[in-house]
């Protein structure tokens, strides 16, 4: 089995980076929206002055983005990835795709329309980010979402060639069973969190899952 792409979301400080810097990880998020993880571009890009993170792909999250708060990270950042985990419409996004080269993926909220909306933004995106929907938070809630409907957005994602992570409440104690299911991609906040830094000791803990289970598959 293919180690599935590995992303590590919510970065907030030079010490956070430094850790995700030294990972497995294939992404790393930044979040430029409402949150207690919310990151302040110029400060990010300080932080890259003095962390090696060149072997990552940068991903910046926004929800619902205005054109200024698009422009004031994307003029300081080598940005790879836009990932719009709000209600963006198909026609901000396309707005977007005129200007931004790179890839785009949305984020979709587990519910029972959720096929429907992996249809609605198949002509605009790359990728999906599949979450769990809470009230009030729209992301990095630590909280899973029913995972026997992975399968089927796995094969939507497939069928529409894009790539489908899986996100929510993803921590060294489920991801067993969600490798099982072989995302394409894994995303992960909180679980890789204590006392609101990253943590090493999280993070070889989820990777040696994630090896052991690619070598015995
Ligand atoms: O992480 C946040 O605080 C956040 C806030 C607003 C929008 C999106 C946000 N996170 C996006 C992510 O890609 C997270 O990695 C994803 O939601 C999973 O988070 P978690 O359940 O904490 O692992």
């Amino acid at each position: 089995m293919h180690k599935p792409l590995l992303k590590y979301c919510g970065i907030r400080s030079e010490a956070d980076l430094e850790i995700v810097a030294e990972s497995a990880a294939d992404f790393i998020g930044f979040i430029f929206a409402n949150s207690k993880r919310r990151v302040e571009p110029g400060k990010v890009r300080e932080w890259l002055k003095i962390v090696d993170a060149s072997s990552k792909k940068l991903v910046a999250v926004f929800v619902n983005p205005s054109q200024a708060e698009l422009h004031d990270v994307l003029s300081v950042l080598p940005i790879d990835v836009i990932q719009f985990h709000g209600n963006e419409r198909i026609e901000d996004i396309m707005r977007v795709k005129e200007k931004f080269s790179g890839t785009i993926w949305k984020a979709l909220h587990h519910h029972p329309e959720t096929i429907d909306e992996m249809n609605d933004y198949k002509d605009v995106v790359d990728g999906y980010v599949i979450d769990s929907r809470m009230k009030n938070q729209w992301g990095g809630t630590g909280i899973s979402f029913d995972w026997n409907a992975v399968p089927n957005y796995l094969e939507i994602a497939t069928t529409y060639e894009k790539v489908c992570f899986i996100a929510g409440g993803v921590n060294e104690q489920n991801i067993d069973r969600l490798l099982t299911l072989k995302p394409h991609g894994i995303d992960l906040s909180s679980g890789i969190e204590m006392n609101d830094k990253k943590s090493k000791k999280k993070i070889k803990l989820i990777e040696e899952r994630m090896l052991q289970h690619v070598n015995l598959s």
